[in-house]
């Protein structure tokens, strides 16, 4: 699926003395089967933007498009289906006694045989390494497992794009790793992915473009190497470390992952 927006605009508590433009006129387009990771600082408007993905949130002006289509036509269930938005800390939302029955819960609700629910639970839980929680309760699970099972609850609708809002918020490095992996695996599979998060090496490891919020509008969206050596101010580490270098060896590549800036400067030292 190709989603796009058209200079979006959202005005929180429009008329009154609370009111906020969250967003300002933002336009970027989801490719099929890429990962768009969106970064910017706080209060830029990312998690105003994800919601505006799948319409939970209307704009005030502008338009949203699903292959061209305008998605205020599409119906709202069909929408949420196609576009799975994962909000912060999902695991709040877990309920059922089982994690089987929780992940089940949403392609049940769409009307799907019993043994397609169970395949696509089946599918969402191993993707996400959760397949061994199936019989536990999601109430008596881990931080990050119970994260892992609220993202596979979404999964398990086979969205075409699947937006997370920072999801990896507050786990350690060790499941962080494991959610990333999980994240390109659905890429694999051949869902798109939109990845907010604060974390920017997160975002380096996994994105294959990237969008830079500020004050609700986009400043820069393209290729990380473009955006990150543009924008020092919201790259990762290793861009930083590699930028400083570059100024006196101006032909060094413009590596943005850790492990291709260690290689690009363990060449400069080799004297490569
Ligand atoms: N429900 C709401 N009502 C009124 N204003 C809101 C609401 N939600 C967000 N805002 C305001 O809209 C702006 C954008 O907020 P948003 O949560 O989209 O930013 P963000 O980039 O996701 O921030 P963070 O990184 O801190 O999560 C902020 O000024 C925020 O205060």
């Amino acid at each position: 699926m190709r989603l796009e927006l058209w200079d979006v605009r959202h005005v929180y508590a429009p008329g009154t003395p609370r009111e906020v433009e969250a967003l300002r006129g933002v336009s970027l387009v989801v490719e099929p089967g890429e990962v768009l990771g969106i970064v910017g600082g706080t209060g830029s408007g990312k998690s105003t933007l994800a919601q505006h993905m799948n319409l939970l949130l209307e704009p005030t002006s502008g338009r949203v498009l699903v292959d061209g289509r305008d998605a205020r036509e599409m119906r709202r269930p069909e929408l949420r289906r196609r576009v799975g938005l994962v909000f912060q800390f999902p695991e709040a939302a877990l309920f059922a006694s089982t994690v089987e029955e929780d992940v089940a819960f949403a392609p049940r609700r769409m009307g799907l045989p019993e043994e397609e629910v169970r395949r696509r639970v089946r599918r969402a839980l191993e993707l996400f390494g959760a397949a061994h929680l199936a019989g536990r309760s999601p109430h008596a699970l881990s931080g990050g497992e119970k994260r892992r099972v609220a993202i596979a609850g979404v999964l398990a609708m086979e969205p075409e794009v699947l937006v997370l809002d920072e999801p990896t918020a507050g786990l350690d490095p060790a499941t962080r790793a494991e959610l990333l992996e999980a994240v390109l695996g659905v890429r694999r599979k051949g869902s798109s992915v939109v990845f907010i998060s604060h974390d920017l090496d997160e975002v380096a490891e996994v994105a294959d473009r990237v969008c830079l919020l500020e004050s609700g509008r986009v400043v820069a969206c393209g290729l990380p190497e473009e955006v990150f050596y543009a924008h020092p101010e919201a790259a990762p580490a290793a861009v930083r470390v590699v930028r400083a270098v570059r100024r006196e060896y101006p032909r060094l590549g413009r590596p943005v992952r850790l492990e291709d800036a260690c290689r690009v400067l363990r060449g400069l030292l080799a004297g490569g």
